[in-house]
């Protein structure tokens, strides 16, 4: 299978996702700039980690205006999975693929430490690697890592089980200790901590594996592999 990985200006974890892919997942892998306007070809979508534009305006806010962007929403429709790590997860909510924002933390500071979560949902196409409840420990290094939604909005991603991860130490005020949430219908997820930091014991944690893992069981199962 064939995974995209998005560069933005101001993206700096796009190697560190492509290197956990190309090197640990034992997968194909491309870079796609953020001027491209296609993904075809392509079996899952990764956005990187950074800080886009310098996050002026608010984290992803301009990055939603890539010409990447519309095609990132077809692939998102088609089924496909995207995972947004990080200021991936705060241009997936800019673009309006994921509900709710990524405000500044309760601390107004910088956090970058590893994080103990909970898998809230073991039952998804970016999760299936894990147990229900099981603690998962990978890194989280943001300034604006604290998801908001109303609570209509929390109350649908509840009764949907799109709350995939868990914060057990809610360590930026996220509501209802969110640290990941799918859309509705499954396939696009957001999530502050970093898994590829975390893809070999040596960096403290291989955890970070049982997503990739998870995203590659699916798409191999639908036996949609993309090839060239
Ligand atoms: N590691 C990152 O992706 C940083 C995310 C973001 N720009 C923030 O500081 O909130």
């Amino acid at each position: 299978m064939k995974f995209a990985v998005l560069a933005f200006p101001g993206s700096n974890c796009e190697m560190d996702l492509y290197d956990a892919i190309a090197d640990i997942m034992k997968e194909e892998v491309e870079l796609v700039s953020y001027k491209e306007t296609s993904l075809a070809g392509f079996d899952a979508a990764l956005i990187p980690g950074g800080f886009s534009y310098g996050d002026y305006l608010r984290s992803g806010a301009i990055a939603r205006f890539s010409p990447i962007i519309p095609a990132l929403r077809e692939f998102a429709k088609s089924g496909k999975p995207v995972l947004g790590i990080c200021n991936g997860f705060q241009i997936l909510t800019e673009a309006g693929l994921l509900p709710g924002s990524l405000q500044k933390n309760v601390s107004a500071k910088f956090i970058c430490q590893t994080e103990p979560l909970v898998v809230n949902n073991a039952d998804s196409m970016f999760s299936s690697e894990f147990k229900l409840a099981q603690i998962i420990n990978l890194p989280i290094a943001h300034g604006d890592g604290n998801y908001y939604c109303d609570q209509e909005t929390l109350a649908q991603l509840i009764a949907n089980d799109q709350i995939i991860f868990k914060y057990r130490q809610n360590p930026n005020g996220s509501v209802a200790d969110i640290a990941g949430i799918t859309n509705r219908a499954g396939n696009v997820l957001g999530m502050m901590p970093h898994p590829e930091r975390a893809v070999e014991a040596i960096l403290g944690s291989d955890d970070g594996v049982g997503i990739f893992q998870s995203i590659v069981n699916h798409v191999k199962s639908r036996g949609v592999v993309a090839h060239g």
